[in-house]
């Protein structure tokens, strides 16, 4: 899968350097507390007797269910807080993405081989939950077919990816009520709910693309990259409400935020206009549905930094104290990126 949020200078796949920053992993306190150690009791397609399938947290407030036309999914048992921690899970599989080769058949090849030679690794009651997955891929559902439909990246430099036997149960949508994020200094993939979920809800993250785009330009990417239709909520209602109009205008404001170089010595009038940009996109977002944490933060960190180029100590507070918010709700309470945020928010002088 790849990362949707990279493009912001976010990384919904890596929080950066967690050995560094001062907060530690160890000591995250959680919202809802989870352990690795029992297997979860999900319910099978048929929704019979609640089935074990795979080790996540013994406190699970989701199930498994048929979501119709995506597959199985994932819905809530319980209600759910924006920012509260959904699930934590090991990758039950990791494989390099790169590896050297001569050729696109040979890399081909070694994937096969690297997914194969890892699959033997697992316990065989892994591997059976690992070969109950889906596969895009047509005909007979072969390890590597499940890998790819499944795996996620793990971490920013994209060097590796992981299956996550629960996590890929979590179908996509584009306008997502979840977050998943790849967390180095716990070696775990954490999911968080981008707004308050509703007991039955499904939960969906957003597989990509990594920039707003129409519903023609989201579906095509879906479907290129991942060899599905999508049938989520915002490619379903089109331009119904402005919905792609709205996403396109969200794409250039981002583009023309993103091209700025150097904001620190931007002057007053160029500071002042793209300060107005960056509200205009908050608010577009806030109408599509995606004003959610993992969207907005990368958008709330340039407002600050346009408020401080324009000698707004207070307002810059504002933006850095939204994105702080942000950032917790997305990545976990005490992620060092939060960590990092809190130091400067506390070195900011308001007169
Ligand atoms: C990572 S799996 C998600 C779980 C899967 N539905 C299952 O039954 O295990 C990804 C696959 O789910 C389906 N899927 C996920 N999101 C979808 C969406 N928005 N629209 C249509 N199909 C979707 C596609 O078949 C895709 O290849």
């Amino acid at each position: 899968m790849s990362d949707p949020f990279a493009c912001f200078g976010y990384s919904s796949s890596s929080s950066g350097s967690e050995a560094e920053g001062g907060c530690s992993d160890d000591d995250t306190r959680l919202r809802r507390a989870s352990d690795l150690t029992e297997a979860c009791r999900l319910k099978d397609k048929s929704n019979a007797d609640p089935v074990a399938l795979t080790p996540i947290n013994n406190d699970a407030s989701f199930e498994m269910f048929d979501a119709g036309p995506s597959g199985m999914g994932l819905r809530a048992t319980a209600p759910y807080k924006r920012g509260d921690e959904v699930l934590r899970e090991c990758a039950a599989m990791r494989v390099p993405n790169k590896q050297a080769a001569t050729s696109r058949e040979e890399a081909e090849r070694k994937h096969l081989a690297c997914v194969a030679r890892m699959f033997d690794r697992m316990h065989p009651s892994t591997q059976s939950s690992f070969m109950e997955l889906s596969s895009c891929q047509g005909g007979v559902k072969t390890k590597v077919g499940v890998y790819d439909t499944n795996s996620y990246q793990l971490g920013g430099d994209e060097s590796h990816g992981g299956l996550f036997l629960t996590l890929a149960r979590i179908n996509h949508s584009c306008r997502p009520n979840v977050v998943h994020c790849w967390r180095p200094g716990l070696q775990q993939t954490l999911v968080f709910a981008l707004r308050d979920i509703e007991i039955g809800e499904e939960l969906f993250t957003i597989y990509g693309p990594s920039e707003c785009m129409d519903t023609k330009g989201r579906r095509e990417y879906l479907h290129d990259r991942f060899a599905f239709n999508c049938t989520c909520e915002m490619c379903t209602e089109g331009n119904n409400n402005g919905g792609d109009e709205r996403m396109l205008e969200i794409q250039s404001i981002q583009n023309e935020i993103s091209s700025l170089v150097s904001i620190a010595n931007m002057s007053t009038t160029k500071a002042a206009a793209a300060l107005s940009s960056v509200k205009r996109c908050l608010d577009l977002m806030d109408e599509q549905g995606i004003g959610g944490g993992a969207f907005s933060k990368s958008l709330l960190h340039s407002a600050y930094e346009l408020c401080l180029a324009l000698d707004n100590n207070h307002a810059a507070r504002e933006y850095l104290s939204k994105e702080l918010a942000a950032v917790r709700d997305s990545e976990g309470i005490e992620c060092p990126k939060a960590c990092a945020i809190e130091r400067v928010l506390d070195s900011i002088t308001v007169a």
